[in-house]
């Protein structure tokens, strides 16, 4: 028996009004992977996330998530994410760090029931992960980009998902604290066995982190991060990708 992809897309094909934004798209990721997923500024990857978390629906083809078509699928708290500009908070926001990760335990718990103290073991154990853990009673709003990134990553992780998906999660972040954060990634990937799935742009950092890139331009074309340098490989996907990245 062949082993089931975690997300399939087929044929996919998705528009705004008349403005065709994907089409024909085919992917599958596996368990295990961590895919980098590249493209010009308006080519359509967050639309493309949105249709893998189930946010829109395909015109037509199908995006299926654990098998199951991604807008129907009711364990959300499978899949983790992590918004584009997450972190854009207000320095006066009340929450602190560790209430803000105790949210992300809400989906799995369900919406009317109290966190328990299990609950707030896990929450522990992922802020220890992000290695945030002597900052918990902090207001999020007073921690810089980097962190509060983390923070959101903790958030997502106490769902304890099977797949984290990120959409430019390095924005804003300076390159030390990109280092450290890639470290992190790693760590998730290999030693928690998450599933990664990560937009961005800043691919040549990444390198250390996916095991496979796709290049998204209304189609997909994948290749391969390991075998060709990052800048040859965003120039083989298209002449669209070749101007953008030879600027
Ligand atoms: N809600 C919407 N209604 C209409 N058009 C939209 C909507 N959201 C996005 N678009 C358009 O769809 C196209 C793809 O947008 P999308 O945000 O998916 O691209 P992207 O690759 O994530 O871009 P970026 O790298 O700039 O974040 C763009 O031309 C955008 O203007």
């Amino acid at each position: 028996m062949s082993k089931q992809a975690l997300i399939e897309l087929r044929s996919l094909f998705f528009t705004y009004g008349c403005h065709p934004v994907l089409d024909n798209v085919n992917l599958e990721i596996n368990h295990g992977e961590s895919v980098g997923l590249l493209g010009p500024n308006g080519s359509g990857k967050t639309t493309l996330l949105k249709l893998i978390l189930g946010q829109l629906r395909p015109h037509s083809g199908t995006v299926k998530v654990f098998g199951v078509e991604a807008h129907r699928l009711r364990e959300r708290y499978r899949i983790g994410y992590v918004a584009q500009r997450a972190t854009h908070f207000n320095t006066e926001f009340p929450a602190t760090v560790r209430e803000v990760v105790a949210s992300g335990r809400v989906p799995r718990r369900g919406l009317f029931r109290l966190l328990t103290s299990q609950d707030y073991q896990r929450v522990d154990q992922a802020l220890d992960m992000v290695g945030l853990s002597s900052m918990c009673n902090q207001p999020v709003g007073t921690l810089s980009g980097g962190q509060q990134q983390r923070v959101f990553i903790a958030r997502a992780m106490v769902s304890e998902p099977e797949i984290l998906i990120m959409d430019e999660p390095t924005v804003g972040i300076d390159s030390a604290a990109q280092a450290s954060f890639y470290e992190l990634l790693k760590k998730l990937n290999i030693k928690e066995n998450i599933t990664l799935l990560i937009v961005s742009h800043e691919m040549e950092g990444l390198s250390s982190v996916i095991s496979r890139q796709v290049c998204l331009d209304k189609n997909l074309c994948s290749c391969n991060c390991h075998s060709y340098p990052a800048k040859k490989m965003q120039v083989s996907c298209s002449k669209r990708l070749a101007f953008q990245y030879a600027k």
